[in-house]
C-alpha cells in the first residue's frame, strides 16, 4: 500500500474509535510514559492537543504539569512553510485555533522553546512499524522542525496501537525516533547499522 492509502486507512481507523476507547487509551498511553525514565526524569517535554482521532496524552501532560515539568505545544511557524514552533503552556492558559482547527497557544516571543532547551518531544504518529518507521500528517512539519534538534533531545512518537502495520518504507529526510509508545506497550528502538 502506498503511503498515501495508508495515512488515509490508519486516520479512518483512529477517528472511528469511541470516546471510551479514547479514553482508555489515554489513561493508559499515560501509565506507559510514566515507567519511562526519559519521561520520568526529563524535565522540558513537548506533547500535543489530540486531534484527528489521534491517541491522547492530557492524561500525561496532567501529570508532568503537576510535577513541575515544563510543557510545551506544537505552533505552526507563521513565517517558515511546514515548520514548528513549540511554546510553553501550562492548564488554563488561552488557546487559538490554527489554520487546521488545532488548537495551540499564541505566539510570544517569550513563551517559545529554542530547540535545545526540549528534552523530550512526543509527537503523534498516523502509522509507524515495529522498526520504528514513521508515517505523519503528511507535510514534514514534524521532520523538518526535527531535522534542528539538540543532540540530548529524546524523541518519542505516540499512537494507538491498531496505527501499527507491517513495513513503512523509510525516507531520506526521516528523523529516527527513540520509541514508540501506545496505550499498551512500549517500543525501544535500536538505531540500525549502516
Ligand atoms: N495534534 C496535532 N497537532 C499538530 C500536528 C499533528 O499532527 N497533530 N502537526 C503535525 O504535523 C502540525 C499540524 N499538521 C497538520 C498537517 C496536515 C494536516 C492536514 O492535512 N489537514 C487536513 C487537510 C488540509 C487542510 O485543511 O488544508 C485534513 O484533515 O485532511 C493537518 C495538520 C502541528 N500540530
Ligand atoms: N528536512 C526536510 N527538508 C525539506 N523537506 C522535507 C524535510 N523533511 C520532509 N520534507 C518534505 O516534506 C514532505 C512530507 O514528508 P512526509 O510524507 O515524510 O511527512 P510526514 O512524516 O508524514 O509528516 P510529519 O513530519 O509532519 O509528521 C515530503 O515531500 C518531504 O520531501
Amino acid at each position: 500500500m502506498d503511503s498515501k492509502n495508508l495515512r488515509s486507512l490508519m486516520r479512518q481507523r483512529r477517528q472511528s474509535l469511541t470516546r471510551r476507547q479514547q479514553q482508555t487509551a489515554s489513561a493508559g498511553l499515560a501509565v506507559q510514559l510514566c515507567r519511562l525514565p526519559e519521561f520520568r526524569y526529563r524535565k522540558n517535554i513537548a506533547f500535543y492537543l489530540a486531534n484527528d482521532g489521534e491517541i491522547d496524552p492530557q492524561f500525561a501532560m496532567g501529570i508532568a504539569d503537576r510535577a513541575g515539568k515544563h510543557c510545551y505545544l506544537p505552533v505552526l511557524h507563521p513565517l517558515k512553510q511546514n515548520r514548528l514552533h513549540f511554546v510553553r503552556h501550562t492548564s488554563g492558559d488561552c488557546l487559538e485555533a490554527n489554520r487546521y482547527g488545532i488548537l495551540q497557544p499564541p505566539l510570544r516571543g517569550n513563551r517559545i522553546a529554542s530547540m535545545h532547551r526540549l528534552d523530550l518531544i512526543l509527537l503523534p504518529l498516523v502509522a509507524f512499524d515495529a522498526r520504528g518507521n514513521r508515517l505523519g500528517m503528511g507535510k514534514g512539519f514534524y521532520d523538518r522542525t526535527l531535522s534542528n534538534r539538540a543532540a540530548h533531545t529524546r524523541l518519542i512518537g505516540l499512537a494507538h496501537s491498531c496505527q501499527e502495520t507491517d513495513n513503512i518504507a523509510r525516507q531520506s529526510w526521516d528523523i529516527p525516533l527513540d520509541a514508540i509508545v501506545t496505550e499498551c506497550n512500549t517500543i525501544h528502538i535500536r538505531p540500525e547499522k549502516g
